[in-house]
């Protein structure tokens, strides 16, 4: 029955968000990024000897000392390089690690969530959009964590550090150095406010247009008969487009926000450049603290303006992340949150009920929202265990309703359920669940032979059960003339009736099976076929307690007892 792949213990609970998606995560996540944004940080900091050498060198050789004297400078440089190197990967590979494996738990939380909601939810948000969000836009976080996180760090440690190393030198350089960088991060965040909003936009519209084109396939036949394949071609044309705007409106403030650092770092850059130049030329006298500045340390304040800017670059080249990233966690969190959930989970113990059960509903309230109106209210039902009920009502009095209440899909407002004596709550519902089986009016047929679709690869299913089951949906004849070939997707391939009966057969492999839920199994149907679908349930019901909602009164009258539903919840044996 149930399809939660979680226990209920590991529901989500959606984290606050302040604005830092990295600060509400878990430590293990923030200690991690801040262990990689350190080795980045390092790795960085490493050019700044660097530059200290390689204007040494510039200055001896500049000075007439020959090669001899830069060969230790030489093998220095060579030496940092390398450390530099394995820092920046080992950075990288920690960071990138940490960002896949917090992706995973996310998309875990998410998924778990999913699987958790109850099938009844009208709110549940579409598949398509859905599987966009966990399979697509989810990837979004690794760069946002693996490259972000890291590179903001790397951006506000750094180019202080190389302040500090320019401020001895030369206080004008460090003095032009730090009025050009603020400047970039100011215009930096007022650009990431527009960007994420635009990221949002854009990730709404791709799970949107997902969404709309997997609805939209799965109804084509009914599209192409209704002649409304114009229609859907407009309007999936339009949604299109929106998703093509959304996207080259996050294009154009990436490609901004780029400009705009560039312009600021090549500019910072150029003011130190001609102080420099115009200083090692006699032109310029001031700026340092004692005397002129000479070649070794204009060369080094050049080779290391550039370093300067360069983290801040890095971070504007992965801005976008920011917005991107967050966008999709935010995706993800509003995918694990909220909704109708089903009772239980799905990894309990099977085999806990023994015997077919009787079952109890005592005063059962329910309703789909808190603003909806009452389904049930009061409703009172006593079966003896190994009885077949038929559940009579008009259309829209709650039949269907009270089976998924029965098979915990949703939690009742108030009353209880008791199977087999033990009350349906949170902690017996995935057991109690184990035993029953629901059959309903359409059961899922997937693409693939029907023994697949019969045992759907269930553990300790031998072939021998197959057989056995097929006996029971009587439905050997058409799997032997279907023999290995396969069905189509949706079941195509099979009518209503063999659909339904391939539903009974995969009910009749459960081994621990007892309840069975039938919501109107023979709708639809021609009498013929109503009449087989009718004798494969009864077989099958041998022995188990049988629930039918139905309007057919031929299936109603092979149950023991046939009650009638009414609008009030009053529940009255049906006349025979
Ligand atoms: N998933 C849902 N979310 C919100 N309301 C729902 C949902 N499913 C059914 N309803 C509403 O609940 C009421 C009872 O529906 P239900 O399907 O249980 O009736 P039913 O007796 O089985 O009807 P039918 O005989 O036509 O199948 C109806 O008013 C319906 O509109």
């Amino acid at each position: 029955m149930g399809t939660a792949f979680f226990d209920a213990r590991d529901k989500p609970e959606v984290q606050p968000r302040d604005g830092d998606a990295v600060s509400s995560r878990r430590d293990p996540v923030k200690s991690g990024l801040r262990r990689a944004a350190i080795l980045q940080s390092l790795a960085a900091a490493f050019w700044i000897p660097q530059a200290a050498l390689l204007a040494i060198s510039g200055g001896r050789i500049a000075a007439g000392g020959g090669l001899q004297g830069v060969v230790w400078p030489a093998l220095g440089l060579l030496a940092l390089g390398m450390a530099r190197s394995c820092f920046d990967a080992a950075g990288g590979r920690l960071a990138f690690h940490i960002a896949r494996v917090e992706l995973s738990r996310r998309r875990q939380i998410a998924t778990a969530a999913l699987s958790l909601s109850s099938p009844i939810d009208r709110s549940r948000k579409a598949s398509g959009k859905a599987a966009s969000i966990v399979g697509e836009q989810a990837e979004l976080i690794v760069p946002y964590l693996a490259r972000f996180y890291p590179g903001r760090m790397k951006a506000s440690l750094v180019p202080l550090i190389i302040l500090a190393c320019i401020l001895p030198v030369s206080w004008i350089a460090a003095l032009v150095l730090l009025f050009a960088a603020p400047l970039i991060p100011i215009f930096m965040a007022l650009i990431g406010w527009r960007a994420q909003a635009a990221s949002e936009k854009q990730l709404v519209a791709t799970g949107g247009l997902n969404g709309f084109l997997l609805d939209r396939l799965r109804g084509l036949a009914t599209i192409r008969a209704l002649d409304a394949v114009d229609a859907t071609a407009l309007r999936l044309r339009r949604e299109s487009e929106s998703l093509r705007l959304r996207t080259m409106a996050v294009l154009k403030i990436a490609f901004l926000s780029s400009a705009v650092l560039e312009l600021f770092a090549a500019l910072g850059v150029a003011m130190i450049a001609v102080y420099v130049g115009f200083s090692l030329l006699g032109e310029i006298r001031f700026g340092t603290w004692a005397g002129r500045l000479d070649l070794t340390e204009g060369l080094f304040i050049l080779l290391l303006a550039p370093a300067f800017f360069e983290p801040l670059r890095e971070l504007s080249a992965v801005w976008h992340d920011r917005a991107a990233g967050e966008a999709a966690l935010k995706a993800l969190d509003t995918l694990a949150a909220g909704g109708l959930p089903i009772r239980g989970s799905a990894d309990a113990t099977v085999g806990a009920v023994t015997g077919a059960p009787a079952i109890r509903l005592e005063n059962l309230a329910f309703r789909y929202g808190a603003d909806e109106p009452l389904i049930l209210n009061g409703f009172n039902l006593d079966m003896a265990a190994g009885e077949h009920l038929a559940l009579l009502g008009a259309s829209g009095s709650g039949k269907s309703t009270l089976l998924s209440l029965i098979s915990g899909l949703a939690p009742c407002a108030d009353g209880r359920i008791v199977i087999g004596g033990a009350e349906l709550a949170d902690d017996t519902a995935g057991s109690l669940r184990g035993a029953m089986a629901w059959i309903g009016q359409k059961p899922h047929i997937f693409a693939g032979t029907i023994a697949g679709n019969i045992s759907l690869g269930r553990p300790g299913i031998a072939r021998g059960d197959v057989t056995d089951a097929l006996a029971t949906a009587r439905l050997e004849k058409v799997a032997e003339a279907y023999g290995g070939r396969l069905l189509g997707e949706g079941g195509i391939g099979l009518s209503g009736g063999e659909a339904l009966r391939l539903a009974i057969a995969r009910a009749a492999c459960n081994p621990h099976l007892k309840i069975i839920l039938a919501d109107e199994p023979t709708a639809h149907l021609d009498a013929a076929t109503a009449a087989e679908v009718t004798e494969s349930l009864l077989l099958l019901s041998r022995g188990r307690t049988l629930i039918v909602a139905t309007h057919d009164p031929l299936l109603a009258a092979r149950m023991h007892r046939t009650i009638r539903i009414d609008a009030d919840c009053i529940v009255r044996e049906a006349a025979e």
